[in-house]
């Protein structure tokens, strides 16, 4: 069972980069069992907020509170060249820190690999995959781990319209069925339109802190 309470509470964030300020006074809040949407056009500040949020940047001002495991999906990650892994090492990776047995690891690796679509490319090294191939490898690592907080920054990039559709279905069961708080970065409008609540995002500053109709209906 998740925490109780919010699983990140955000006030007042601003960040700069080289003296130049690209995130203003941003307050949000991700609560468990729901999938938050950053939205907004390019260079608004979508990937520095979900940076702020994971922890992997400080804020100059403001402050972030965590309640709870996280994990993070980078957007366009590398590809460690000199470290050989496979997708199945990847994945396996983030059963690590949980206490399950190596037969229930296997079969979570499995259904996490199956989960992104990428089942048949067990045995590939991540060198070998394209960058969302790779980013979904470890959105699969990310969920084997089973974080009560995941972050992503535009996992659906570069995917054709099934693909991304399966990746967001995804996205909501974690929230839904699992009780995971989804914040993700997103430039899929449908997408946008499908989450529980809706961080929009203009030149750094959020305009929008909106709960969309679609589970609003459900609720
Ligand atoms: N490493 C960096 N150094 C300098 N400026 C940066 C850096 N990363 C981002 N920026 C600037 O910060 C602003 C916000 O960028 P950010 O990547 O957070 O936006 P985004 O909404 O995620 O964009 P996109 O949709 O293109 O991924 C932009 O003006 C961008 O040029």
């Amino acid at each position: 069972m998740p925490p109780p309470g919010p699983a990140i509470s955000a006030h007042g964030l601003c960040f700069g980069y080289a003296g130049r300020e690209v995130l203003h006074d941003v307050s949000v809040e991700l609560s468990y069992g729901t999938l938050t949407a950053f939205a907004g056009p390019n260079g608004s500040g979508k990937s520095t907020l979900v940076e702020l949020l994971a922890g992997v940047r400080v804020p100059l001002r403001g402050e972030v509170r965590r309640l709870g495991s996280i994990s993070l999906v980078v957007q366009r990650p590398a590809a460690p060249e000199t470290l050989p892994l496979t997708v199945r090492d990847t994945v396996s990776m983030g059963t690590w820190g949980r206490r399950i047995g190596r037969r229930e690891a296997r079969g979570v690796v499995a259904e996490m690999i199956a989960a992104v679509g990428l089942d048949g490319l067990e045995s590939r090294s991540l060198t070998e995959l394209s960058g969302g191939q790779r980013q979904r490898a470890l959105l699969a690592q990310a969920l084997a781990s089973r974080a009560d907080i995941v972050l992503m920054d535009e996992p659906d990039a570069g995917l054709d319209s099934t693909s991304r559709q399966h990746i967001h279905e995804l996205l909501a069961d974690q929230a839904h069925r699992r009780g995971v708080a989804v914040g993700c970065a997103s430039h899929d409008e449908r997408f946008v339109a499908t989450a529980d609540r809706v961080v929009r995002l203009e030149s750094g500053h959020a305009t929008t802190h909106g709960t969309t109709g679609a589970r609003a209906a459900t609720l």
